[in-house]
């Protein structure tokens, strides 16, 4: 399979983004798609590193990773992309670039994302510690028209992974 596209995630800190992405990527692998993972995180920390949180900041963050998507999935690769990405209009952006544009609204209510509190970062938001974290002070646009979406609140990862793995078939992507 030598067909590219952009499979862009998008959710709340903590909804599920990394996790999913990373477990379908040897999925993708063992259909023959090659894969490159761009997480939020890790291009925090050399594609964006001293980028902060602001809205133009995160759209800088944004433009940047669809700009790399792009130059992945023109050339073969399925470039799963794992940000926040909290504004519509950046998102349609992105979605604008690239024909092969597939986008999973990663979906659990704020509730369930505090609760996970995998990194902390909720507890310094309510503490005002942390300001202008989305979700709390700062906001999140839901999408309008998602491919995809997965209510990781109420589906297992693997009911995830599988409903995606469905979409793509679908729409002739693997
Ligand atoms: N159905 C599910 N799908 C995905 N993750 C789930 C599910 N159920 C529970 N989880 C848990 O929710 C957490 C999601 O954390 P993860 O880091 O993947 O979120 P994220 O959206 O990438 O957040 P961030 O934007 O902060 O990077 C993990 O601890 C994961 O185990
Ligand atoms: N103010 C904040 N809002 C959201 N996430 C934050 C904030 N400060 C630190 N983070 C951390 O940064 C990560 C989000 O980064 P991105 O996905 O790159 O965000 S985005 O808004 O620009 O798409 C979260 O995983 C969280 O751990």
């Amino acid at each position: 399979m030598d067909k590219g596209f952009i499979l862009w995630f998008t959710g709340l800190s903590g909804s599920g983004k990394t996790t999913i992405s990373k477990a379908l990527e040897p999925e993708l692998k063992a259909r023959g798609c090659k894969v490159e993972i761009l997480d939020g995180d890790v291009v925090r920390t050399n594609l964006s590193k001293g980028l902060g949180f602001s809205k133009a900041d995160r759209d800088t963050n944004i433009l940047r990773i669809g700009f790399v998507a792009n130059l992945l999935s023109r050339n073969g690769v399925v470039a799963i992309t794992a940000a926040i990405s909290p504004y519509q209009a950046i998102r349609d952006e992105v979605r604008a670039m690239e024909s092969n544009f597939v986008e999973v609204y990663v979906k659990a209510p704020l509730e369930v994302c505090e609760a996970r509190d995998i990194k902390g970062l909720y507890a310094k938001a309510r503490k005002g510690e942390i300001k202008g974290f989305t979700g709390i002070d700062d906001p999140y646009e839901e999408p309008i028209n998602p491919e995809i979406i997965c209510y990781t609140d109420q589906e297992s990862l693997q009911e995830s992974v599988t409903k995606i793995l469905g979409k793509l078939e679908e729409l002739g992507y693997i």
